[in-house]
């Protein structure tokens, strides 16, 4: 039997904040379905929640940075009427400086936390839309509003989650979707390895959040009807602060005139 909630899709729930998604979604009642690469990860964390909370667990292997298997997926998730709430988390970082990065490693961060994102999120808002009902999270992160010198590509990955995320926002704010990017900082997960920094361990202990508690916090949010949720922002000023700032520019530039620090040369 399905579960009233529908059906929780988590893509890279095989490993870090994905995987504790899919346990706190199924502890709410959602049945899963679970994607990422590790199909081994996928299917024990699949057998661990079907006995902890009696929810239908699916899993599926796929390369979501390879365009045949985003498009299989993407197809899935437009065809199934149970898909309720997708959380896009599947995403990597490579830390290195540009001029060391290949062109592979930057099209592989572009290909998941971009590509990926849009092709799947796109692929569940028309029957959210129709239903006017449906949950959509986009796990972006706090190096989507700055780049560090290492995080560049990276981070222009981010930036465009976050912007495409409030996009979406606009997009639906006279209905019933939720739509919330969640932009966590330092997170006690593997990343840190992908990322050839040599893990989060090399990260001073006091700035590295766990897994469980940046999920809790964003899930939190997302109850509190948040759009945008930093899980260790503590004053939330700040971002409302800066969102002003940023939302003042689209009037001020709005004129046919050159700003007059271009024209009035000596
Ligand atoms: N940890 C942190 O400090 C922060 C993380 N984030 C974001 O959180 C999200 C989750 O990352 P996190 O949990 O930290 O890191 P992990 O490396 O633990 O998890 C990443 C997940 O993404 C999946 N994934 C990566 N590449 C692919 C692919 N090509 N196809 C399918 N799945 C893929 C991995 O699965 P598999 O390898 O099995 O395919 C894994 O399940 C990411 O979007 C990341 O950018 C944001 C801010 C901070
Ligand atoms: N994923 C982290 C960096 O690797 C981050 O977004 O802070």
């Amino acid at each position: 039997m399905s579960s009233k909630l529908g059906t929780a899709v988590v893509t890279g729930a095989s490993s870090g904040i994905g995987a504790v998604y899919a346990d706190r979604l199924g502890a709410r009642g959602y049945d899963l379905l679970l994607v990422a690469r590790r199909v081994e990860r996928l299917e024990k964390l699949a057998a661990d929640l079907r006995s902890k909370y009696g929810v239908h667990v699916e899993v599926v292997g796929a390369d979501l940075g390879k365009a045949s298997d985003l498009e299989q997926f993407a197809d899935r998730l437009r065809g199934d009427e149970h898909v309720t709430l997708l959380v896009n988390n599947a995403g990597l970082a490579y830390m290195t400086p540009s001029a060391e990065l290949s062109a592979a490693k930057a099209q592989e961060q572009i290909n998941v936390n971009v590509t990926a994102l849009v092709q799947l999120s796109l692929a569940v808002l028309p029957r959210f839309v129709a239903k006017n009902a449906g949950t959509l999270i986009n796990i972006s992160s706090v190096l989507s509003i700055f780049a560090m010198p290492l995080s560049t590509t990276y981070s222009g990955t981010k930036a465009f989650v976050t912007l495409f995320t409030q996009g979406l926002q606009q997009e639906v704010k006279d209905t019933k979707i939720r739509i919330q990017a969640v932009l966590p900082a330092s997170t006690a997960t593997e990343i840190w390895d992908v990322a050839g920094i040599g893990g989060h361990g090399v990260l001073d202990p006091a700035t590295v959040m766990s897994t469980e508690a940046c999920v809790d916090a964003a899930l939190a949010g997302l109850d509190a009807g948040e759009l945008i949720t930093f899980p260790s922002l503590e004053d939330g000023a700040l971002w409302s602060h800066l969102e002003q700032a940023r939302l003042a520019i689209p009037a001020a530039v709005n004129t046919r005139i050159p700003a007059s620090r271009y024209t009035s040369r000596v």
